[in-house]
This record gives C-alpha cells, sequence and structure tokens, in this order.
C-alpha cells in the first residue's frame, strides 16, 4: 500500500508537480493519465524519491520512504522509468538480474536460488525468456522495452512504479504485458502506479485512474468517473466521444477529428437499390451508420452495401454466419462493408417507398412473410416451435440521428409495422388474435449521419413521425404484395 499526501516536488525550487495526495491499496493498480508536459513522469519520480520532495509526504507500510535507506527502498518498490540506461553490452539475463541489485550483498557473489528463481519468472512472465542470451543491441525497441519491465519485475518489490511501460509494444504485447502486470497485483498483492498515455488501455486495466493537469491533479476515482468526454476535451484540448467496451464495463474513448463535409447533404434515393430474383441490394457510396438485427455484421457500424437476400424455404439455418459469408465471397460482396438480412419472401414483393421530410428524404423497404405471424403476448402458450416468418424492414434517414434518436427509430418502426399488422387483420392462427410481427423479424435503421444533428426519433420529432408513416405504409404495401401473390 502506497499513500500519498499533500505531495509536491519537482526539479527547481518552485514545484511542479503540486499538492498531490491519493492512496492504492495493496493488490490495486493506479494508472496516471495526462497530456504531454502535465507531470506524470516527474510525479512518479518524486514518488520514488529519484526527485526531491518540497512538501507532503509519501508513505510505504506506514513509514515515510525518506526514512527507508536506498537498498531498503529499493527492495519495497521497483521503477520502471521512462528512458531506460543504456544496457547495451549485457545480455538479457544480465539486464533482468540487476533487477535483483537491492537483494544482494555482494554483486553475484551472493546469488541466490531465490535470484535465480525471479529472474526466470520475470523473463517468463514478460515472454524474454528466450531471448535470454542474446545482447540488448540485438533486440527491437519493444522487446528491450519487455526486458526492462521483467528488470524491475525482478526485483520483487511490492510497489511497482512504470513509466509507460506498454511503450513502443504491439497490441500483442501490449496486452501481454498488463495482464501480467494485473495478475501480479491480483494474485501476488502487488501495488502498481503506472503511467499511460493510452485511455482505453488504462481504463481497461487500471481500477483508478488519477488525470493531471498542469502538474495538479485535475480528477481521480475509477475509470468511469475519469474518462468522461466533457472532462477529457477540457484537458487535452481535443474533441473526444466515449463508448462502452464490448465485454467489460471500462468506458473506452475515440477521438473525433475535426468535422469535415459533416454538413453536405448526401441523397440516398429509391433509384439506388437494385433487385435481382436472389436479393434487394442498396449500394451507397458513402459508408451509412447502421443499427440492425442483420444476421450478417449485426448491431452498430458504418456500412455502404445493404442486402435482403432470398432463399428457400428449405434453407438450412443451422450454420448461417458460415453461408452467408460463403455467399457474399461467392457473390463479390465485401464481407466488411455489407450488411445481410434473408427471407424466404420473393424479392419481387418487396415494397419500396420514398418519403419527404425538412431534414431529407427518408426511404422505408419492407419484405413482409407474415404467412406464420404471431401474436407477440400469446406465443409463450405455445408449445411448438413457432414457424419461421420474417418481416425485413429497413430504415434509410438522409440526416444525422444522435444515439437516443437510432434507439427511438427502432421502437417507432416496430410501433408502426404492428400497427400495419393490425390494419391488414394479420392474425396468430393459433390464438386468432391480432398478430404483432413474426417470430424471426429483423429491423435495420441507417442515418448518412450528415445535416444537422437530430437528438431524439419518438412520434413527437418530425423524424419520428416520418418513420411512423414510412414504416406504416410500406408494411401494409409489402403485406398486399405478399397476399396478392396467391
Ligand atoms: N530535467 C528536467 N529539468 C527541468 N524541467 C524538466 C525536466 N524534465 C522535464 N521537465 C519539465 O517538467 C514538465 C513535466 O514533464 P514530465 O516529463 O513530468 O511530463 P509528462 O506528463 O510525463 O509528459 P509526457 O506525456 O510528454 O511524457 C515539462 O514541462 C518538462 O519540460
Amino acid at each position: 500500500m502506497i499513500v500519498v499526501e499533500h505531495l509536491s516536488g519537482g526539479y527547481e525550487d518552485v514545484p511542479l508537480v503540486k499538492d498531490i495526495s491519493f492512496t492504492v491499496e495493496k493488490g490495486k493498480i493506479l494508472g496516471i493519465l495526462g497530456p504531454n508536459g502535465s507531470g506524470k513522469s516527474t510525479l512518479l519520480k518524486v514518488l520514488s524519491g529519484i526527485l526531491p520532495t518540497t512538501t507532503g509526504m509519501v508513505m510505504i507500510d506506514g513509514k515515510a520512504i525518506h526514512s527507508y535507506n536506498a537498498r531498503a527502498l529499493a527492495k519495497k518498490m521497483a521503477v520502471l522509468p521512462q528512458l531506460h540506461a543504456n544496457a547495451f553490452s549485457n545480455s538479457v539475463r544480465e539486464v533482468v538480474s540487476l533487477g535483483r541489485y537491492p537483494h544482494q550483498t555482494g554483486f553475484f557473489a551472493s546469488w541466490s536460488a531465490r535470484d535465480e528463481q525471479a529472474v526466470q519468472h520475470a523473463m517468463l512472465q514478460t515472454g524474454v525468456k528466450r531471448y535470454e542470451q542474446t545482447p540488448m543491441e540485438f533486440l527491437s525497441g519493444g522487446e528491450q522495452q519487455r526486458v526492462f519491465v521483467a528488470q524491475a519485475l525482478a526485483q520483487t518489490a511490492e510497489i511497482l512504479l512504470l513509466d509507460e511501460p506498454t511503450n513502443h509494444l504491439d497490441i500483442a504485447h501490449q496486452r501481454q504485458i498488463l495482464d501480467m502486470v494485473r495478475k501480479e497485483a491480483m494474485e501476488c498483492g502487488l501495488t502498481v502506479v503506472m503511467v499511460l498515455h493510452d485511455m482505453n488501455l488504462a481504463s481497461l486495466y487500471c481500477d483508478e485512474l488519477l488525470l493531471m493537469e498542469g502538474g495538479q491533479m485535475r480528477a481521480i476515482g475509477a475509470p468511469h468517473e475519469v474518462i468522461i468526454a466533457s472532462q477529457i476535451e477540457d484537458v487535452y484540448q481535443a474533441r473526444v466521444a466515449t463508448y462502452a467496451h464490448p465485454e467489460m464495463p471500462k468506458p473506452q474513448i475515440t477521438m473525433m477529428p475535426t468535422a469535415g463535409d459533416r454538413q453536405q447533404r448526401a441523397m440516398i434515393k429509391k433509384e439506388h437499390f437494385t433487385i435481382t430474383e436472389h436479393y434487394i441490394q442498396l449500394q451507397t457510396e458513402i459508408p451509412l451508420k447502421i443499427v440492425s438485427s442483420a444476421v450478417h455484421n449485426p448491431g452498430i457500424g458504418w456500412f455502404s452495401c445493404l442486402l435482403n437476400r432470398s432463399v428457400p424455404g428449405d434453407y438450412v439455418i443451422s450454420d448461417v454466419k458460415r453461408e452467408v459469408n460463403e455467399f457474399l465471397q461467392r457473390e463479390n460482396f465485401a464481407p466488411t462493408s455489407t450488411v445481410v438480412m434473408l427471407t424466404a419472401v420473393p424479392t419481387s414483393l418487396v415494397a419500396i417507398q420514398e418519403f419527404s421530410a425538412s431534414f431529407g428524404n427518408m426511404i422505408v423497404a419492407v419484405t413482409a412473410g407474415v404467412g406464420n405471424a404471431v401474436d407477440v403476448s400469446r406465443v409463450h402458450e405455445r408449445q411448438d416451435e413457432p414457424y419461421i416468418g420474417t418481416i425485413n424492414t429497413w430504415v434509410i434517414i438522409n440526416g444525422c440521428l444522435s444515439e437516443e434518436a437510432f434507439l427511438q427509430a427502432t421502437m417507432t418502426a416496430t410501433e408502426a409495422k404492428t400497427k400495419a399488422l393490425q390494419s391488414e387483420n394479420i392474425r396468430d392462427a393459433r390464438s386468432g388474435t391480432i398478430a404483432t410481427g413474426t417470430a424471426t423479424d429483423s429491423l435495420l435503421i441507417a442515418a448518412t449521419q450528415k445535416g444537422e444533428e437530430m437528438l431524439y426519433a419518438g412520434p413527437i420529432t418530425e423524424v419520428g413521425k416520418t418513420i411512423a408513416k414510412g414504416v406504416f405504409e410500406t408494411t401494409v404495401q409489402a403485406i398486399k404484395n405478399y397476399k396478392n401473390q396467391f
């Protein structure tokens, strides 16, 4: 455990880092963030006693660090500096072994089994064991960085101070080093303070973050309390947006480049649709921001090719993802820029309609296979698997939607679809009640993201009204097309 109280210090009489206070409990990781020159490295040097303290104190195990002698302090605290001493004539093993220096009485004279074990463990954990006998100058920058991390680890101190430990490392080795640091913290109780430039890595790996600004603490807390877009924009003077990590409850952040042609309108028109026997396709010049429940590329993303593919009624859907991938390759569609839905309805029965609005026009395309429609409030009564049937709905908006608006658009579109089924008297064959959809409906909301942002898309808004009218009328038309085929 390390306790820092009102710490100030640095290079000159006027302290560069000012009034820093925090506690890092045993086994926890604190990340230090901040713009270039904000004092992160200086803080680490003051913490480790390399630079003088003007006021305040750093305590380890309840004792101020200046009350430890150099060797005793080195047993408590290991430091990985940002710039490393030139160790180029040495082998990797020799450089890592230097980490055992505080444990030696006469250098290498008292090399113990424990020293050897610490060096071996550190080399294995950082993946440098295979370069053991290699001279340092033969290693790449990233490999050398891992050797220095190994050296700090070999010191087997309770506290590890790391200044940009992932500098020079590729994504796999960033993960390896940070996974290793986290494992040592969780399993061996290592306490870690590390400077990281990459806010996303800091958010993923650190328990708490300290955001520095002009040598002072701007914020401290859990990642979600520190990585707040407005705060980061203020400190870094850069436009950013935050988003959720796909697997971890940790915020992630991305830079927002200066907006280019956002105001320029792009027009997706009905003529941009192509209908063949096998699919309905919309190919756009610019990628659209899409939220969908498609079978291929579902979720949120940017795509320029939309396919509603007609498959035979006996299509086996057990490995649908692989089959769709094979189809895309066979037909020369780019798998990464194409969204695919499947329908058993012949493509000729699609309804595509265009609606105008002040923000730009909107196109709605629907295939309505309502032969096996269900009343969603009654499906729990069924013992059998609901039959497959599909209403595929696409809403293409020439406009810019906020995240809330995308979600509201899905609700508005779903309500309008349900109303269309009611209007066309489509019933659940089992319950006899009005159907609300089918068991495998799919929805796609796409927007060009040009023009002024529309914050909401409920029926109180113009875009919501247009979605509601568009989906209702187009679904009614698609149902009529479906009925008329018989
Ligand atoms: N040896 C030095 N003597 C005097 N001032 C220094 C010295 N080293 C750095 N500084 C100054 O201290 C300030 C903070 O530097 P520091 O290295 O702590 O920033 P940092 O937040 O780690 O930056 P970076 O993100 O660029 O690594 C800078 O303005 C820098 O110019």
